[in-house]
Parts: C-alpha cells; sequence; structure tokens
C-alpha cells in the first residue's frame, strides 16, 4: 500500500491514475465483474429504488453490470452530467436502457442534459462514486474537479441527514493508508473494491462532526 505522508494530493493523484490505466482489459473485466458480486445483493444495493452511478473513464472500475442488473429490476439510474453553466457544478439525470449518450468536456458519455428528468442529489437513495484514490476511514480523492464535493455540500448544512448513502467504487490498488480531509470532503460510508468493502468507522465520523446518525427531516 502506497504509503501517503510524503506525496502532495497531485502526485498521489498521478501515481493512483497510473495503476488503474495500467490494468489490461482482462483485469478491468474480472474487477468489474467481481464488483458486481460484491454488492448486486447487498440490501444497500437491493433497496435502493433511485441510484446514481457513472460511466467508467480512466481506468475506474466499471459499474456497467450494476447500472444494467438496476435497470433491469426497474430501479431510476442516474448519471452525472456536468453543467455547461456554471462549470465547475454537475446535476445527476435519469438514464434509461439504451439511451443515447454524448461526451461532455472530459470525453465522459453522459445523456443530453434536460431539466425534467434531472433530480435533486439528496433524494436519491445511493450514490456510487468513481474515485482515484480511497482510505478505510471514509476518505476519498478524486479527479480533482471538486464536482462530487460540491453536490455534496449541502451535508455540512442538513446535519442529520443520510441520504443519498455515499459508496465508493474502486480497484482494490487505488488503497492508500490515509488521506487528509479537506474541509469541503465529504466522508464515504464504506468503499467497495473488486476485493472487498472498506466500511468507514462511524463513530470517528461522528466525532469530527461529519457523519450524522439521524435522517434529515427537509431532505427525507
Ligand atoms: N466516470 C466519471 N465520471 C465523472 C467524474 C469522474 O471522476 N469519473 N467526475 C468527477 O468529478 C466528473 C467529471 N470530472 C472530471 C474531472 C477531471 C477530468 C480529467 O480527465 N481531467 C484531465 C484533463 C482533461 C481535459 O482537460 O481535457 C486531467 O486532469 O488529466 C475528468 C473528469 C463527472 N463525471
Ligand atoms: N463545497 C465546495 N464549494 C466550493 N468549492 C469546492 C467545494 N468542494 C470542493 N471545492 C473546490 O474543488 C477543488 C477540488 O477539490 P478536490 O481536490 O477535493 O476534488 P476531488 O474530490 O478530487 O474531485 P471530484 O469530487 O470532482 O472527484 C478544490 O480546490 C476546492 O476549491
Amino acid at each position: 500500500m502506497i504509503e501517503t505522508a510524503s506525496l502532495s494530493r497531485a502526485q498521489l493523484r498521478r501515481l493512483l491514475r497510473e495503476r488503474r490505466r495500467a490494468l489490461d482489459p482482462h483485469r478491468q473485466r474480472q474487477a468489474a465483474r467481481r464488483l458486481y458480486r460484491q454488492l448486486a445483493q447487498h440490501p444497500l444495493f437491493r433497496r435502493s429504488r433511485h441510484l446514481a452511478l457513472y460511466l467508467p473513464n480512466d481506468g475506474e472500475i466499471d459499474p456497467g453490470l450494476l447500472l444494467a442488473a438496476a435497470q433491469r429490476r426497474g430501479k431510476a439510474t442516474y448519471l452525472p452530467v456536468l453543467n455547461a453553466w456554471p462549470a465547475t457544478r454537475m446535476v445527476f439525470q435519469r438514464v434509461h436502457s439504451g439511451e443515447p449518450l454524448l461526451p461532455n468536456r472530459f470525453r465522459i458519455r453522459e445523456p443530453h442534459p434536460n431539466r425534467a428528468r434531472q433530480r435533486k442529489v439528496w433524494t436519491l437513495d445511493l450514490l456510487l462514486m468513481p474515485l482515484v484514490g480511497f482510505d478505510a476511514e471514509g476518505g476519498r480523492l478524486g479527479m480533482g474537479g471538486g464536482f462530487y464535493d460540491r453536490s455534496l455540500a449541502y451535508r455540512a448544512r442538513h446535519r442529520y441527514c443520510r441520504k443519498p448513502v455515499l459508496l465508493g467504487l474502486a480497484h482494490e490498488c487505488q488503497k492508500v493508508d490515509r488521506l487528509a480531509l479537506a474541509s469541503w470532503d465529504v466522508p464515504l460510508a464504506a468503499t467497495v473494491t473488486d476485493r472487498a468493502w472498506y466500511a468507514a468507522d462511524n463513530r470517528k465520523v461522528a466525532r469530527k462532526g461529519q457523519l450524522h446518525r439521524n435522517p434529515c427531516g427537509a431532505c427525507e
């Protein structure tokens, strides 16, 4: 596992992105199948009715089997869509199987923006998030755009909100010993890899004042 102490966030990002990009197509398919087995029968996935996923980019683990399973089971599935303005914002839009998708400015495919199909993030049940690096305490390092952090900034204000449940998805090789939390970072409930679940110790996070045990009246 990588010792993070001597590395900057930028160095760590570069190293971990290289690692996941180095996985060959066979390893990627194997990891995607294993990820599916970790999650498909889990109550958090089975019980969710509205869930957001992503389409893989830059060597990310592929949740495509979960997306297809969710659609087969009649769940409403959502993908991130980047806003034209402000360009720092991202929304979650419903996607149906077989719907045409267009590349965004990072060449990640997304549905054509349609306000009527977008849903507020706090009304989703489950958010499956891509990441560059993670630790076993709910720490997440993303691509550096701050898109997920901005979408989840309401968590700092809605003190008792627990929707959606935040799960990071990753290859095992993206695990690091410890990530320093930035003030805007929103901790994950767990990260699921092709090999294991890493559930955050909620008591520790709660002591930091960042995770709340009860649902929020305004958000439920
Ligand atoms: N699959 C997936 N979808 C996602 C995200 C993600 O991390 N993964 N995002 C999570 O936030 C948002 C997009 N954020 C991104 C931020 C930076 C880059 C990126 O590749 N930056 C390149 C420069 C690309 C360019 O300018 O053309 C780089 O840093 O090398 C990609 C996506 C929304 N959708
Ligand atoms: N809630 C927020 N409000 C305003 N700016 C934010 C917020 N959260 C993050 N940012 C900005 O986004 C930038 C990138 O943040 P960070 O490096 O944590 O992104 P990331 O988690 O790696 O990316 P992503 O969430 O897109 O995968 C930071 O420099 C920060 O200024």
